[in-house]
Formats: structure tokens, C-alpha cells, sequence
């Protein structure tokens, strides 16, 4: 097994990897035994459909853009609401079930991360996309603090910038970010897709290893949640991240094979001169 002992694996836990109930819980439950295998997980969660869904219930417009949701001031209260009051309890109650593990925050405590407002281009031009954040600082104390305690840390992407602002942070990025302030191991990215797909929508083949070199030529022809996803892992590994990893959350037990590193499934970005990037 690779993962070492008492390494740190930031988990993106996807909101289109949600759906299911019962995979919510199976994601609990390897948390949890990723835990008592001696890694020291931190779960950053996502809740796209969920916020969508509930503006939808408010009468809301829901728009996104180059992958980001366009965020007036109303779209970020029902943004925090539903990512801190709703899909954030859920996860930690999942985790709890099984011991008292896990511990609820957002990037605003403690003043994890840092936001400024992220400008966004679509074609070339400059789209306004309003209250999106960049992190730009992350403080990971609180975070260690929590992991040193024996506890595991569930963070939602939401950011204050240095103003006060408060800012959506989309939640690949954000956990790209946490993982390399946190000088963690892996990252573990889990989507509703098999990875990233080559010729997407035309086909469903996976590729199955990328070098940081390599994502960077293909990022400006990728498109909606797959660009900031990808964006994330090749901040990851550049930031110093060993690995970083996208997978099918929908097939049980994804977390478990990703965090300890055994990468056959989704897709796997590696730094440019690791061992790995060599053997290719
Ligand atoms: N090249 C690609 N390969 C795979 N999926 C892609 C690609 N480009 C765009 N997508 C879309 O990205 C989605 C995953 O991103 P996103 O919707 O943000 O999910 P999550 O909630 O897990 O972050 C897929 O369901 C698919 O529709
Ligand atoms: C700026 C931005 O797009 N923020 C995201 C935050 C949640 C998220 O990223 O959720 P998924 O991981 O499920 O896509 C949003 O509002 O949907």
C-alpha cells in the first residue's frame, strides 16, 4: 500500500457525487476507515446541483460561466445557506455515525482562506461573474489544529475576502488550495464522470494519466465543472502535491483506492519530474 501513515489527503466530495444517499454514507464510512488506517483526512465538499436546486425552489436564476456560478449578492446567501446549513451537517452527521470524528467549518474560520474576487473570460472577453472567489492566502492552522486532535476536518468552499466580503469559492479550487497549504499527499477529486474524458462529449474515454506539462496544454479546450476541476489538480501538484486524482464517486469505495494511491481507475495528474511523470 503507498499511502504512508500519517499523511494528509484532502478529499473533494463532488455535489453531483451526492445524489445517492446511500453513497453518502459509504463516503462517510471510508472516511472514516481512511482515518483509522492512519491517514489524516480533510474533506472539502462540494453542492452545486443543491444550490441549484434550491434557487430553483426561490424563483432564482441559476448560471454558470467558463464553469463558475455567476453570484449576485442573493444567489451568495442561498450559496452559504445550503453549502454550510445543509450539505455541510449532512456529511458531518454521516461521519459522526461512526465516532466523533468529524468537525464542520467553512474557509471564512479561523480566516482559513483568503478570497479576491476571480475574474472570469469566456471567448476570449471578460464576463462579470460576481461574488466568485480566488483563494489567494490559506491559513491551515485551524485545520491542523483539528487533525493533531484526532479529528476530521470538513470544510466548505466559502471564503471572506481581506474586506469582509464573503465569496463563492468553487470547491475543487478550494480544496486544491487546503491541500497544498496543508503540504498534504494526495489529492482526491470524486466527480459523477469515469475522469476526464479526451474528446468530451463525443466520447467517454478516460485519460488515464497526465503530467502537470501536459494538463497545462489541455486546459484552455476544457469545458464547464471539468475546467475548474482540472484547474485545481495542476495547481495541486504544482504547489507540491504528489498526486492528484479524479474519480467516479459513484462507484463505492473510490475514496479508499484514491487516497491510498492505487490509481488504475479516473484520472491521475503528477507533478513534471516525479518518479512516476519518468516512467512514462
Ligand atoms: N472532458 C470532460 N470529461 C469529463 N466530464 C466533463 C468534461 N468536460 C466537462 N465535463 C462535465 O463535468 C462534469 C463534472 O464536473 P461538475 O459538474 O462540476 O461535478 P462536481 O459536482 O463533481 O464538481 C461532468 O459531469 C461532465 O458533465
Ligand atoms: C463559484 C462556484 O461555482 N461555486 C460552486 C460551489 C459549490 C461547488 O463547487 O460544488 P460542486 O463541487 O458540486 O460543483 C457553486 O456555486 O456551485
Amino acid at each position: 500500500m503507498e499511502g504512508s501513515r500519517g499523511s494528509t489527503v484532502v478529499v473533494k466530495f463532488g455535489g453531483h457525487a451526492m445524489v445517492d444517499a446511500k453513497l453518502h454514507r459509504t463516503f462517510a464510512a471510508d472516511v472514516v476507515e481512511l482515518w483509522h488506517a492512519g491517514l489524516r483526512p480533510v474533506v472539502v465538499h462540494g453542492g452545486g446541483p443543491q444550490i441549484s436546486a434550491m434557487l430553483d425552489r426561490l424563483g432564482l436564476e441559476t448560471r454558470f460561466e467558463a464553469g463558475l456560478r455567476v453570484t449576485t449578492a442573493e444567489t451568495m446567501e442561498v450559496v452559504r445557506m445550503v453549502l454550510t446549513g445543509r450539505v455541510q451537517r449532512e456529511l458531518v452527521g454521516h461521519i459522526n455515525a461512526h465516532g466523533p470524528y468529524a468537525v464542520g467549518m467553512t474557509g471564512e474560520d479561523a480566516h482559513t482562506m483568503t478570497a479576491v474576487r476571480r475574474p472570469a473570460w469566456v471567448d476570449g472577453r471578460p464576463v462579470d461573474i460576481g461574488l466568485v472567489g480566488d483563494v489567494v492566502d490559506v491559513n491551515p492552522g485551524m485545520v491542523r489544529t483539528l487533525l493533531e486532535r484526532g479529528h476530521i476536518p470538513v470544510v466548505s468552499p466559502v471564503a471572506r475576502g481581506a474586506d469582509g466580503q464573503i465569496y463563492n469559492v468553487n470547491a475543487d479550487l478550494a480544496a486544491s488550495a487546503l491541500a497544498v497549504a496543508l503540504d498534504a499527499e494526495r489529492l482526491v477529486m470524486l466527480t459523477d464522470v469515469a475522469g476526464l474524458y479526451a474528446n468530451w462529449p463525443h466520447s467517454t474515454e478516460v485519460i488515464r494519466h497526465l503530467t502537470a506539462d501536459a494538463l497545462d496544454e489541455l486546459l484552455p479546450g476544457l469545458a464547464s465543472g471539468m475546467l475548474p476541476k482540472m484547474e485545481g489538480c495542476l495547481r495541486a501538484v504544482r504547489g507540491g502535491v504528489r498526486g492528484a486524482h479524479v474519480l467516479d464517486g459513484r462507484v463505492p469505495h473510490a475514496v479508499l483506492r484514491g487516497a491510498l494511491g492505487e490509481t488504475g481507475d479516473g484520472t491521475t495528474v503528477v507533478p513534471d519530474h516525479s518518479a512516476a511523470a519518468s516512467h512514462r
